[in-house]
């Protein structure tokens, strides 16, 4: 069979975050972040009652990481800055020279070897002192934002090219002010989510136009955002699942993509007026869900020069069907869906996901029609085993074709994507469940004090697919044994 193609400019690469691999949480002058305050104020929050004071040690094994990268054939990789390392009292009043220094020897290391470094200015890790301060519920926190992303333009733009600003809205927002599953875990169920929302929305655009008025004539990059999109699609065919599966995606979703890539901007007009009616009938005399200036829209509105995408997987939504109860009020109560799970989709170690069919083609296609096709970068995907599982991940190999198969799907149907980054290079502090959920193509020991890196099956076929811009389904390697091949 004739397999297919990526194009030549589409790049490969794997991604990672500051605090799940970085460890050297005091190292020099480093601040505390939300992470280490959470971790060591109250330990039973993490599963297995472990943090990311070491992690993977990457403070101390970058090159080791930049030789994964390497091995694997990798043209690029996506990591985060640790505004904490950065900037250890929170503001920029005071720059870390060694924080500097550890990302630009990290950088450097990738740029010998030709690797394309994407970089995410904030990937969860909030100065403890901000978050003092109400993080992202202050208004203020827009301007601290922008200071500190000025800082890392500075020192890093002359050879980074990608940038995002923020990993993943939904899961700071909601989970981490409107829920408890993440820190800082301030669960305000009313409010929370869509404070942090607006607050987040206009911090981005606040560093992405200072990117581009300053920066940009003379570095050459582009910025975007990466945004959690899951398939959320109808049970049924129903005018009623289907309008379910979209009030569901405007809250998973919708909410942060909407105000910058809309082409009126403010937030998703359904789920708008759904709180704002259910917030006066339960007493406010104001909806929970903040509006956005005249000013302030147009100012979010078009911030973007491309869409990062981590996608996982799918749910079916039902507008009468798998109702569960919800807290009141709250996101989840103010949509008031049910979501379901085929029992047929492969499940991984995580009880959020599992493997559903053409999922990232669903969900880039419906993106590119609602948000004027817009360029894609996959920013993150991938598969969790367990601690005690194989070398031999059949399971992620699987899913991996599968999720890239679904990629050259979409590039079929016309969506531009650029890029698709791995979830993740190595096995990492999984957020809540510590180190009991693996992502890794390549295995972590942490148990081993220089937390040795073993590559799984896994990673032998992704470098493959990456040699070769083929999927192979037949491909077995004939080694277990790594090297680091010339790039043609
Ligand atoms: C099979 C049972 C299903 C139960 C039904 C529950 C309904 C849940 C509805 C939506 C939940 C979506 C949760 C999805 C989350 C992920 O997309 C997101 N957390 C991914 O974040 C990245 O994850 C990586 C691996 O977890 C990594 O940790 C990284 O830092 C994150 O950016």
């Amino acid at each position: 069979i004739q397999l297919r193609r990526f194009p030549d400019d589409f790049i490969f690469g794997a991604a990672t975050a500051a605090y799940q691999i970085e460890g050297g949480w005091n190292a020099d002058d480093k601040g505390e972040n939300v992470w280490d305050y959470i971790t060591h104020n109250n330990p039973n929050y993490i599963v297995d009652q472990t943090n990311g004071d070491v992690a993977a040690d990457s403070y101390h094994n970058y090159k080791r990481d930049v030789e994964m990268m390497r091995e694997l054939g990798l043209d690029a990789y996506r990591f985060s800055f640790a505004w904490s390392r950065i900037l250890p009292l929170g503001f920029n009043n005071y720059v870390s020279k060694s924080g500097i220094a550890f990302y630009d020897n990290y950088i450097n290391e990738m740029i010998k070897y030709n690797i394309t470094p994407m970089a995410t200015l904030y990937h969860w890790d909030l100065p403890q002192k901000i978050q003092d301060l109400g993080g992202f519920a202050n208004p203020l926190f827009s301007d601290w934002f922008e200071d500190y992303a000025r800082v890392v333009f500075e020192h890093f733009g002359d050879r980074i090219k990608k940038w995002l600003t923020f990993n993943e809205p939904r899961e700071i927002c909601f989970e981490g002010y409107g829920s408890h599953t993440k820190a800082p875990a301030i669960n305000i169920t009313d409010v929370g989510t869509y404070i942090c929302a607006k607050n987040l929305v206009i911090a981005h655009a606040k560093a992405y136009r200072a990117y581009n008025r300053d920066y940009k004539p003379v570095q050459n990059g582009e910025c975007g955002i990466t945004i959690s999109v899951n398939w959320f699609g109808p049970l049924t065919n129903s005018t009623e699942d289907q309008f379910a599966a979209e009030m569901r995606r405007q809250a998973e979703w919708g909410i942060y993509a909407e105000p910058i890539f809309s082409k009126d901007g403010g937030f998703p007009k359904e789920l708008e007026e759904r709180v704002a009616t259910k917030s006066l009938q339960q007493g406010y005399q104001w909806s929970r869900m903040p509006s956005f200036t005249e000013e302030e829209r147009m100012f979010v509105r078009g911030t973007y020069d491309f869409f990062g995408v981590n996608h996982y997987t799918a749910y079916l939504v039902s507008a009468n069907e798998y109702l569960t109860d919800q807290i009141e009020p709250s996101l989840l109560d103010d949509v008031g869906v049910g979501i379901h799970v085929p029992e047929e989709w492969p499940k991984s170690a995580s009880s959020w996901l599992t493997q559903a069919p053409n999922s990232i083609y669903n969900s880039l296609v419906h993106l590119k029609n609602k948000y004027n096709d817009p360029i894609f970068y996959i920013t993150e995907n991938g598969w969790s085993t367990t601690p005690s599982d194989s070398l031999f991940d059949e399971d992620r190999v699987k899913y991996y074709r599968a999720a890239l198969e679904s990629v050259l799907n979409a590039i079929d149907a016309g969506v531009r994507i650029k890029g698709y980054m791995a979830w993740s290079l190595m096995d990492n502090f999984e957020w809540l469940l510590g180190y009991t959920e693996r992502f890794g193509l390549y295995h972590v020991d942490f148990e081993s004090p220089n937390r040795t890196r073993t590559p799984r099956k896994s990673a032998f076929v992704y470098k493959q697919i990456v040699k070769s811009r083929t999927i192979d389904p037949n491909y077995e390697p004939e080694t277990m044994i790594m090297t680091i091949e010339d790039k043609q």
